[in-house]
């Protein structure tokens, strides 16, 4: 339980230095590695909700089970969207850690793209973060529609979720990225990110070439 907390505790502090945590938005879990916790189920330790993420505090983590139940300490309140982490690692049984960072960037995509449901991006050395090694290399992610009603919202990504594709953006709200490690979560987030940031700057070149 200490390393999963220490691990959430590191990769905070490193994507809140990025700004991408901002106004306590986003969150993170970590998949616990002692299965003799709550007589073998599975158990995640997730932040708590609302907490200012560029901060540590000792309430900033806690853990639950995959129905969501609260397990220890049970004085915090999980994060709002504790059902989208819990939804993930069910449907992906090797993940080990979900990230959700809302970022300018991320949300531009998601208004630019989200009417079509998906955006496309292909040819990029940085695909090969995804261990996508083909010449003629791709990624479709998927994007759904903002709920204020979680358990609707969890119903949408878990529609679209793709085993091959670690990360699902919400319109006007942010990405959800996960691996098969937390060092891969952070890999795949900060390939979204770049691409994200890429594909935002070719579409205001090409508007600006054109005038
Ligand atoms: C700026 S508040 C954003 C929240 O509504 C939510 O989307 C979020 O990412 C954080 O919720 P939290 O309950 O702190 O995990
Ligand atoms: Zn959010």
């Amino acid at each position: 339980m200490q390393q999963a907390f220490k691990t959430l505790q590191t990769a905070k502090g490193t994507l809140s230095q990025r700004g991408w945590f901002p106004a306590t938005s986003g969150n993170m879990s970590v998949r616990i590695k002692c299965s003799s916790l709550e007589n073998n189920q599975p158990i995640i330790a997730i932040t708590s909700s609302g907490k200012d993420k560029s901060v540590h505090t000792s309430e900033d983590f806690l853990l639950v089970n995959l129905n969501g139940d609260l397990f220890y300490p049970t004085n915090l309140k999980p994060s709002a969207e504790t059902l989208i982490h819990t939804s993930i690692y069910q449907l992906i049984p090797n993940c080990e850690a979900v990230f959700h960072v809302h970022t300018i960037y991320n949300n531009l995509i998601s208004a630019l793209y989200g009417d079509q449901g998906k955006v496309i991006f292909m040819k990029h050395e940085m695909l090969k973060a995804f261990n996508i090694w083909k010449e003629d290399a791709s990624i479709t992610i998927p994007i759904v529609e903002n709920h204020a009603n979680i358990p609707k919202l969890a119903e949408e990504i878990r529609r679209v979720i793709h085993p091959e594709v670690p990360g699902v953006l919400i319109k006007n709200h942010g990405i959800y990225v996960w691996g098969d490690s937390d060092f891969a979560t952070k890999r795949h987030l900060e390939a979204f990110e770049f691409l994200f940031e890429y594909q935002i700057n070719m579409f205001f070149l090409e508007k600006f070439n054109q005038t």
